[in-house]
């Protein structure tokens, strides 16, 4: 099944059609045989002999683009007046915006928001530090910080690269979760001065969201952060990932009838977010867990410079197994892919144990895609919202920061990991759970409600909430 991605993949062009050289049909006709779809068609202006119009048009690939737009300049009587992408459209500017909560109309007005008025309230943080809950942005703001080292799946591509995907982090937290969350992206790559500044700017911030953080600096910089902070420091690629993954594997093992115990389980991508989620499936009693990366299959026998890959071996892969991707997955009962697109084929997925769970979700390319092999395999998800079961953090993040914020917890540990996965498996019943529907939407608005229920829960039995909030459908902060 291939999906047309409406938001990714569309552009919209601008034309100018002589109407008594070339009709409408032919142009659509062109379009349809260069692979893109007309998904929406609007008159700019007409008259006897021109036609102007916009026409939208949704491709199945980003690289069809191009071939639409040739074959539209190809056609007698038509010339090209613009081209715009719609993605790149709604990046202009940057998409988000910070607003004030109350107008300032009128001297009083200003001097309560600013000087003098504002002094006491400084003060009265001065004397008594928490106030800046109750008195600043604190309580409901977090940091989205990267330093650009492991962005998607696209690499090292800076801090200025990694912005638009951080914005867009911040527009989720904001709209399904009410956090106010501010992006930062740091000119360094160096562990002791990344975390030397998230310790300056964490007085503004009830949290802190590490993001796109390359391994294994970022296994450094989330244990001194939390450390070192009181307040909850959270690396959202690994956590995030692993709990969402966990949830989807929660619902694809009752589907095919297995248990994680009796489960071979091969993970491809032994980074940031390969260790954390092979961390919950082991917590979770999985036996069989085989790590590999671009070497092959991570083994206690061998010696690695990464010390995280050696503390691994040494607790995966208990019946040794060797050699490349391709050797180990054969057998397997899951494959799960969090390293870079394109790895396997449909004949490495056919070498897989009977009913195999695939879920390939390296960003925004999939180790395989799931039109290649959606016929063979028990259950599929990517990372992807352009096909079924999206496996990706976001649909953690949201609800696990309202929590945290809303008890003021220290810290998010192991239990209000588990009872997020928990929380977002059980929003699929028995009766809604299909092999295209194992993990609920990120539009489902159950799912933030109920992960924020249940990881209060655990915060408070394990001792980490400092203040029992309010019911969970007030999610105001
Ligand atoms: N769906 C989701 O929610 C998420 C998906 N991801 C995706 O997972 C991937 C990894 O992300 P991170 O762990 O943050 O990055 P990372 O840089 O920490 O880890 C990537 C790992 O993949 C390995 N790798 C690269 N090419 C490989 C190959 N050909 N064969 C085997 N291993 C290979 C690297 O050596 C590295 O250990 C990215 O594509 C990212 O977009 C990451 C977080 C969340
Ligand atoms: C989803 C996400 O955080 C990533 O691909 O890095
Ligand atoms: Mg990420």
């Amino acid at each position: 099944m291939i999906q047309r991605n409406l938001d990714g993949n569309s552009i919209i062009i601008r034309l100018e059609m002589k109407t008594k050289t070339i009709n409408f049909g032919e142009v659509a006709s062109a379009i349809s045989q260069a692979g893109g779809d007309i998904v929406a068609i609007d008159v700019i202006s007409t008259n006897q002999d021109i036609t102007v119009r916009d026409l939208t048009v949704a491709a199945a690939h980003a690289d069809d683009n191009k071939k639409i737009v040739e074959a539209v300049r190809n056609l007698n009587g038509v010339s090209i007046i613009n081209v715009s992408d719609r993605t790149f459209l709604l990046h202009l500017g940057g998409k988000i915006e910070i607003a004030p909560k109350t107008p300032i109309n009128n001297r009083e007005d200003l001097s309560r928001v600013y000087t003098p008025d504002v002094a006491r309230v400084c003060n009265a943080i001065a004397e008594e530090p928490q106030k800046a809950y109750s008195l600043t942005i604190k309580r409901n703001t977090v940091a989205v910080v990267s330093d650009g080292s492991a962005v998607l799946g696209l690499g090292n591509i800076g801090p200025r690269a990694a912005m638009p995907v951080m914005e867009g982090k911040a527009m989720l937290f904001k709209q399904l979760a009410g956090v106010d969350a501010f992006p930062i992206c740091l000119e360094t790559q160096d562990t002791e001065e990344i975390i030397r500044t998230i310790k300056a700017i964490s007085p503004a911030f009830g949290g802190i969201n590490l993001e796109d953080i390359s391994s294994p600096r970022c296994f450094e910089i989330e244990r001194r952060l939390n450390e070192e902070l009181d307040i909850p420091v959270f690396h959202d690629d690994q956590h995030g990932t692993a709990v969402v993954l966990y949830a989807g594997l929660i619902n694809a093992l009752k589907l095919v009838g297995k248990s994680i115990e009796n489960t071979k389980i091969v993970v491809c991508g032994i980074g940031a977010a390969g260790v954390a989620c092979s961390n919950i499936l082991l917590s979770a009693g999985a036996r069989n867990l085989i790590g590999v990366d671009r070497e092959g299959a991570l083994v206690k026998t061998e010696t690695y410079d990464n010390p995280i890959w050696q503390d691994y071996a040494g607790r995966t892969n208990p019946h040794l197994q060797t050699g490349s991707l391709h050797e180990v997955i054969k057998d397997a009962d899951i494959f799960i892919g969090l390293s870079r697109g394109n790895l396997l084929t449909r004949e490495h997925i056919k070498t897989m144990a009977k009913d195999p769970i695939v879920f390939a979700m390296a960003n925004p390319v999939p180790e395989i895609m799931p039109s290649e092999v959606e016929d063979i395999v028990a259950v599929m998800a990517t990372g992807r919202s352009d096909y079924p079961n999206q496996i990706n953090n976001v649909l953690c993040f949201p609800g696990m920061f309202r929590a945290a914020l809303d008890c003021r917890a220290i810290e998010i540990n192991e239990a209000m990991k588990l009872a997020a996965a928990t929380a977002i498996a059980s929003s699929i019943s028995d009766e809604e759970r299909t092999k295209y529907y194992i993990i609920p939407s990120v539009f489902n608005d159950r799912v933030v409600k109920s992960i924020r229920e249940k990881v209060v829960e655990a915060a408070l039995q394990t001792g980490v909430a400092r203040r029992v909030p309010r019911k969970s459908s007030d999610i105001s902060g």
